[in-house]
């Protein structure tokens, strides 16, 4: 017997709200369970403050190189403590936001605390029992804390601590390559502090492979890359790290800092859930086990986001939550997901940003295909930015001229690459991409060069 019974109980309140907020607005009786601040890891550690610090960052660095411009600033300080405690203020007061707003909404029961399931579709909460029709796991991931000699014993950094040191670190060293390494390091160095960055592979490594060197050359500007590198141990002394490394080529090199972050990857939000009272299993690498309706093993339980695993953006999850709210509950229909052309950006300097399949893939799979590609530098917003790294390609399927990806590097990259996931979402051509008009002389129109490559290249 549970204490109370719901026709939805969602666990977890970041992209988890998607499904609780509508299903209460459409009358049902619905409950959100929460161990945290409300509002998820994007909001409270991760897309919304880092995005918030980095574009401090960008200022910086605009300052920095105002000289390739022709003007002289007297250079800049930082009040790194003022602006983390800005960030932080406005994190808080977003997420303490929420709960007025759920208060108002009678059909919305809040609970405050570790859900752990105790039955099919039954989970207790602080000692009371829930109970519902739909169960929606929404619980997310958090940091991988690799294995590494001597780690469980000094007091390192993930994303969650990075984004909110008020002191900025001297020398930092960071572990991993991925968005968060790129960002945070970005983020750090562009404010003043020296960075030594430890990559197991290369920076980037998902990204199209021309991208992804472009991206490397440029990001000598703000770290110390060391990649095809292992770590060895580390130590903390007197408020110093040491950490030794093996590099490229085998060479055996020692790194210091004041500050360590590690930012590997994530695991699963799964294993505090107690899933085996309610038979949803899970994969080996430990997320949730779902279909192509998002469906656990067990009936009636559906899960979503960082924990099941498919996509790891709030972008995805928000995709995730409306689809699951429409199908299984406004709209019940038997319809499987369609991510459609799911894009991603990373939002270091040079920003990244892409869609669809890189030039690896497509060769991977022996595709057919053309590549449309344009420097920022040879048109004329690019001249203005005196872009050196900047460039667009688009990858092109020769038979129907379908836009088979996108990628981008440089500045607004993560704007620029929208008009391309528009179009292949809408399953256009290169040709709609060609009959479009271009403001003129606006940054896009490098992708509609690119474009013109493509199609001088299918011509040829
Ligand atoms: C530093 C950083 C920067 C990022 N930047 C971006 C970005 O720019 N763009 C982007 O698209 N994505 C970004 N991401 C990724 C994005 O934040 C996540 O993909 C997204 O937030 C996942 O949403 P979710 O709903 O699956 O999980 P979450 O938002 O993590 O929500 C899960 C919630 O469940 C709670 N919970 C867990 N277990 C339980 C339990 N047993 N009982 C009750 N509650 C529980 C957690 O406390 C958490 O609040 C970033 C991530 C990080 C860390
Ligand atoms: N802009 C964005 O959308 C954005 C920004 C930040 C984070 N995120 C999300 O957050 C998640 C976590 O980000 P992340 O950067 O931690 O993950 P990631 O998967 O992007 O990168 C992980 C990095 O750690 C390295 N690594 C893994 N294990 C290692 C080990 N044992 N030793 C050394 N290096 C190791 C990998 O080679 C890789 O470079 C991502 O899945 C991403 O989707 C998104």
């Amino acid at each position: 017997m549970s204490d109370q019974h719901y026709d939805v109980l969602v666990i977890g309140s970041g992209g988890g709200t998607k499904i609780s907020t509508p299903a209460s607005h459409l009358g049902l009786k619905a409950a959100i369970v929460e161990k945290d601040r409300l509002g998820g890891t994007c909001l409270n550690r991760g897309c919304i403050p880092s995005k918030m610090l980095i574009h401090a960052a960008e200022v910086a660095e605009t300052i920095s190189t105002a000289s390739r411009y022709n003007l002289r600033p007297k250079g800049f300080e930082v009040d790194f403590e003022a602006l983390v405690q800005r960030v932080s203020q406005t994190i808080d007061d977003e997420s303490d936001s929420i709960l007025p707003g759920y208060r108002k909404n009678e059909n919305l029961h809040y609970y405050h605390g570790e859900a752990r399931f105790v039955g099919d579709r039954t989970v207790s909460v602080r000692g009371k029992t829930l109970s519902a029709d739909k169960v929606y796991i929404a619980t997310g991931s958090r940091p991988r804390i690799p294995h590494i000699p001597g780690l469980d014993k000094v007091p390192f950094l993930t994303s969650t601590e990075a984004l909110r040191l008020e002191k900025q670190p001297k020398k930092m060293i960071v572990v991993g390559g991925g968005y968060i390494a790129t960002e945070l390091a970005y983020y750090f160095s562009a404010l003043g502090t020296d960075i030594s960055m430890v990559v197991r592979s290369v920076l980037l490594r998902p990204e199209d492979a021309q991208v992804r060197a472009a991206f490397h050359k440029a990001f000598q500007r703000h770290a110390k890359v060391y990649h095809e590198a292992t770590v060895d141990w580390v130590t903390f002394e007197n408020g110093v790290y040491k950490m030794a490394i093996c590099g490229e080529g085998g060479l055996k090199m020692e790194l210091e800092g004041d500050a360590l972050l590690i930012a590997t990857g994530v695991v699963p939000n799964s294993d505090n859930l107690n899933l085996a009272a309610a038979g949803v299993e899970t994969r080996p690498d430990g997320f949730i086990r779902v279909d192509d309706r998002l469906r656990t093993t067990a009936e009636g339980v559906w899960a979503l986001g960082d924990v099941a695993g498919n996509f790891m953006f709030r972008h995805s999850v928000n995709l995730e939550g409306e689809y699951l709210f429409r199908t299984t509950i406004a709209e019940p229909c038997d319809e499987a997901i369609d991510y459609g052309a799911m894009p991603h950006a990373v939002f270091s300097s040079p920003q990244v940003a892409g869609v669809g399949e890189t030039e690896d893939q497509l060769q991977a799979r022996g595709a057919d295909y053309v590549v449309g590609f344009r420097n920022y530098a040879a048109s004329a917003m690019g001249m203005a930015l005196r872009s050196e790294e900047g460039f667009v390609k688009i990858l092109v399927n020769r038979a129907d001229r379908k836009i088979l990806g996108c990628h981008i590097i440089g500045h607004e990259a993560s704007v620029l690459v929208h008009q391309v996931i528009t179009l292949m979402q809408m399953k256009g051509t290169l040709d709609d991409l060609l009959a479009t008009t271009f403001i003129h002389p606006a940054l896009n129109e490098i992708v509609r060069n690119a474009a013109r490559d493509a199609r001088a290249k299918l011509q040829a």
